[in-house]
């Protein structure tokens, strides 16, 4: 091989482009639809979550033969710009040594995440600028919910009071930041509303953010050529977003953002509680009995009353995945295979679908909201116990 050419390209600078998204936006609907559908695009993933618990889709990645998909990266326990931002530099470093294997590198953030300090990740560690860039900060935006974490904009916009009731996440500040930090802005999920919400919808992100390209989409299906290899991000026009925002002032003086403390070099508030906490957010995690089946039925029941007449508290987020009964009842028991389903739910709208070749050793579900009633949702997924 000439040499001249492989040292070339062992100087090319892979792009990299950060992901962003309240909880249940459909950041994870826009990876799998990236690393599932052939678009000729090679894109490494890495997935950050505050906790294993929350990394719950990972193994429902598949390829065309529906087999799990391996190249996915996740950064458990933190958040990226702070606790997590160690190991995004040595996941990186990682993944570089392997480059030929892909052209681009999408790095999920959390759904609370500030991407003005996951953007200070590039350039405070020299080291990485020589080998990579930040191509761009993507925003995806939850058409349906928006008004449930940017409600309180909505009187200057004529934003519909139905919606907003009393469920706001408390996420404003954080939703308001990615929408402006953003180089490309994805309104989600235009199926779920009318017209005149969408166009209101759009309006309300160009306000917020009037540089940014802004594409709309369902099941977050966006062409890649318009949301990767942009070169789009431009540090001093992240500076000027970040700098006109209203809401700054008030999350410094309310002394979340990135007021986090640490202890023996461990963030002692990027655990998943104590990150949500800050923001008044609490979060369950329930765990089935080990072999315990659960019907899906009843399942649906279940979460139909939880969600639609809060009767466990305020749940904005789901997601589980559960083992359920066997399809064939008629089968000997040794051929039978436990089937398992996924759940996921924001806000009002759920969905339990059979999860693939998933393979679920014990259920788990969680729960994401305000005033949640953990022992009413577990006596509630006990009550969805399948019978013998
Ligand atoms: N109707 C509809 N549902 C969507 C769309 N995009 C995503 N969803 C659903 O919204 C739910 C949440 O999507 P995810 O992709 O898991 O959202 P996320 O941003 O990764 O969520 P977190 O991991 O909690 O931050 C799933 O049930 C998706 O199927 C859309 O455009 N239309």
């Amino acid at each position: 091989m000439d040499a001249s050419l492989s040292e070339d390209a062992s100087q090319v600078r892979i792009p990299v482009t950060v992901l962003t998204g309240v909880l249940g936006a459909g950041k994870t609907t826009l990876l799998r639809y990236i690393l599932e559908k052939p678009h000729g695009y090679r894109v490494a993933v890495i997935q950050n979550e505050f906790s294993e618990e929350m990394g719950m889709e990972a193994p429902l990645f598949t390829d065309a033969n529906g087999d799990t998909i391996k190249d996915v990266y996740e950064l458990p326990n933190g958040c990226l710009c702070c606790s997590a931002k160690d190991g995004l530099i040595g996941m990186l470093d990682v993944l570089l040594e392997h480059k030929n294997r892909f052209d681009y590198v999408l790095v999920e953030a959390t759904g609370i995440a500030d991407p003005e300090a996951v953007c200070e990740v590039f350039w405070v560690d020299e080291g990485l600028g020589s080998r990579v860039y930040l191509d761009g900060v993507l925003s995806l935006v939850d058409a349906y919910n928006m008004s449930s974490y940017l409600g309180k904009r909505k009187a200057s916009h004529g934003y519909p009071e139905e919606g907003a009731k009393s469920t706001s996440l408390g996420l404003e500040a954080e939703a308001i930041k990615q929408v402006a930090c953003a180089d490309v802005l994805i309104l989600n999920k235009v199926d779920l509303v009318a017209e005149a919400d969408r166009a209101r919808a759009a309006a309300m992100l160009r306000e917020i953010n009037p540089t940014a390209r802004l594409l709309e989409s369902r099941f977050a299906e966006v062409p890649l050529g318009e949301i990767l290899g942009l070169q789009a991000f431009d540090k001093d026009r992240l500076a000027a977003s970040v700098l006109g925002l209203p809401v700054l002032e008030e999350r410094e003086e309310g002394g979340h953002g990135h007021a986090h403390s640490h202890s023996d070099g461990h963030c002692n508030d990027c655990e998943a509680g104590k990150l949500l906490g800050a923001h008044g957010i609490e979060s369950v995690l329930l765990q089935g009995e080990a072999g315990a089946l659960y019907d899906p039925n009843k399942v649906r029941s279940w979460l139909a009353e939880v969600l639609w007449e809060g009767t466990a508290g305020f749940v904005y987020r789901c997601k589980g995945l559960f083992r359920g009964p066997p399809e064939d009842e008629e089968d000997p028991p040794e051929q039978t295979t436990i089937v398992s389903h996924a759940l996921q739910g924001v806000g009002k709208i759920f969905e339990i679908e059979q999860a693939g070749k998933a393979t679920v050793e014990r259920s788990k579900m969680l729960f994401i909201g305000r005033g949640l009633q953990r022992d009413v949702l577990a006596a509630g997924l006990k009550a969805c116990l399948a019978s013998d």
